[in-house]
């Protein structure tokens, strides 16, 4: 490996199944040391901050000497997770996440009570779903009240972090977008909803803008990092990716990991009132319609293990089909949801049914696709599949079989590491993180021509979900 030639920076991927840690050449985009280290997420889809933490000293330290010479480090986090602190930072309990459905009924009611779906859509961007900060938040008033009235201030994952290493409450307008209490209509905190729901504004970080500092580390003891390295706004971790990927208006992104979620960039403020897409900031000064399913690798790979089959063993044919909403699902919103499988027959073999999983997991993304992408983007425009499970071939070969679109998997893997790094290196350099990331050429990789549409397991899936109604949707 060659000598770096600029300032090395970092880049902290912090998503639900692990942190990861990235020194990158802030000249060529060239990664020069990685890190990884796991969280414990419980069944309620809670996680402890404090791990989070550790877990990002464990992957800067694992980085080794290169992290000592880092001159700005940025963090690129899970979205929407619910961190609550008392007076000293410590977490009031552990942090209820993006996945945790239980808020399904505050969130509700708080649509109700705000004005409806198309309310909700023109001041906020979305209409929430149970995923989305407020709704976690009302639910801890109401269940947990002496916590929350223990509680002296509320970050999203990203500025836990940002605020452990800086000492700065700050965050960024795309990771705020997702809490729902950040109005796209006025790019500010809203007082009526935080109003409704009992949350001083005084509780919650500032929201910085693009290519500001929160601030530099702080002393601290077993921190590689030097003392005084810049901290970026740091942001949402497909924020993140959309901008590790240098991505512009109207390129579609499938990213398969613990989320499954399909997005693009827009110059348009978004606001779909049917609630499948969310009309998040991205975290420049554009937008990100996005939509995100609760059921991706985690449920592939359940399937594959509860069959004893290798996540690649799938089978084509069978008519089988397999709705995969293992933790309720949010696109489509179905929270009380669990998985189905239909058209099940004595020579139905276990490889077809992994591949029906596959085939719900994907189609759910796709169905949202056409709904993300606005009049601007370009119909036959390449996928760009990243996340953990574009390794997989099975993944790649699904979604080319039912998007007949040509696919391109990034050889970059570590996308949302990879942007907080631009983040990090637009810093140091005084440069735009989009284009600091287009000049690292992270979105270039194998191309994958485009296929013949599978509209006959298309059609059977759409009526699978639509004849399921009412059990989907019993509580
Ligand atoms: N070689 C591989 N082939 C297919 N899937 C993979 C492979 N390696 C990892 N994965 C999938 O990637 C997922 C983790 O993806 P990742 O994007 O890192 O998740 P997250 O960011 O949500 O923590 C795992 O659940 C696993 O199923
Ligand atoms: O809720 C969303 C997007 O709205 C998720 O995409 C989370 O941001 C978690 O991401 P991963 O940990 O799966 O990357």
């Amino acid at each position: 490996m060659a000598a770096p030639e600029g300032p090395l920076v970092v880049g902290v991927d912090s998503s639900t199944q692990s942190t990861k840690a990235l020194v990158v050449d802030a000249a060529t985009g060239e990664v020069v040391a990685r890190g990884q280290a796991p969280h414990t997420v419980s069944p309620e889809h809670e996680s402890d901050p404090e791990q989070w933490w550790q877990a990002l000293r464990q992957a800067l330290e694992q980085c080794g000497p290169a992290v000592h010479r880092a001159a700005a480090v940025s963090v690129g986090g899970q979205q929407h997770g619910l961190v609550t602190l008392d007076g000293r930072g410590r977490p009031v309990r552990p942090a209820l996440l993006w996945n945790d459905v239980r808020s399904a009924p505050q969130r509700d009611r708080l649509v109700a009570e705000l004005g409806g779906p198309k309310a909700w859509a023109e001041r906020f961007g979305s209409v929430p779903a149970a995923s989305f900060t407020v709704t976690k938040w009302q639910w801890l008033r109401e269940n947990e009240p002496e916590a929350a009235a223990a509680v002296k201030a509320v970050r999203l994952p990203h500025d836990y972090l940002t605020e452990r290493l800086s000492g700065q409450g700050a965050t960024d307008r795309g990771d705020a977008s997702g809490t729902g209490w950040w109005s796209t209509a006025d790019q500010a905190y809203d007082q009526e909803i935080l109003g409704k729901v009992g949350l001083s504004p005084e509780l919650l970080p500032r929201v910085l803008g693009h290519g500001e500092a929160a601030g530099t580390v702080r002393p601290q003891e077993g921190l590689p990092l030097p003392q005084g390295t810049l901290v970026a706004t740091g942001t949402g971790d497909n924020m993140a990716a959309a901008l590790g990927l240098g991505l512009r208006p109207g390129r579609p992104v499938l990213s398969l990991g613990t989320s499954g979620t399909v997005y693009a960039v827009s110059t348009r403020r978004p606001a779909d009132p049917t609630g499948t897409v969310a009309g998040f900031a991205d975290a420049r000064t554009d937008w990100l319609p996005l939509a995100c399913t609760l059921n991706c690798t985690l449920a592939v790979d359940r399937v594959a293990a509860l069959f004893g089959l290798d996540r690649e063993a799938v089978e084509p044919g069978g008519g089988v089909t397999v709705l995969p909403f293992l933790d309720g699902e949010r696109t489509p919103n179905l929270p009380y949801a669990s998985g189905t499988l239909t058209g099940l027959r004595h020579d139905t073999g276990a490889g077809q049914i992994l591949q029906a999983t596959y085939d719900g997991a994907v189609y759910a993304l796709l169905a949202a696709l056409d709904l993300v992408l606005d009049e601007d983007a370009e119909p036959d425009a390449p996928i760009l599949l990243i996340g953990g499970g574009a390794k997989g071939t099975a993944w790649r070969e699904t979604v080319r079989r039912l998007s007949g679109r040509p696919v391109v998997v990034p050889r970059a893997q570590e996308l949302v590491a990879l942007g907080a790094a631009a983040q990090a290196a637009a810093l140091v350099l005084g440069e735009d993180a989009a284009a600091v990331a287009r000049r690292w050429s992270t979105a270039e990789g194998p191309s994958y021509e485009a296929v013949e549409r599978d509209e006959e397991a298309l059609t059977r899936l759409a009526a699978t979900l639509s004849d399921a109604d009412t059990l989907l949707r019993r509580h």
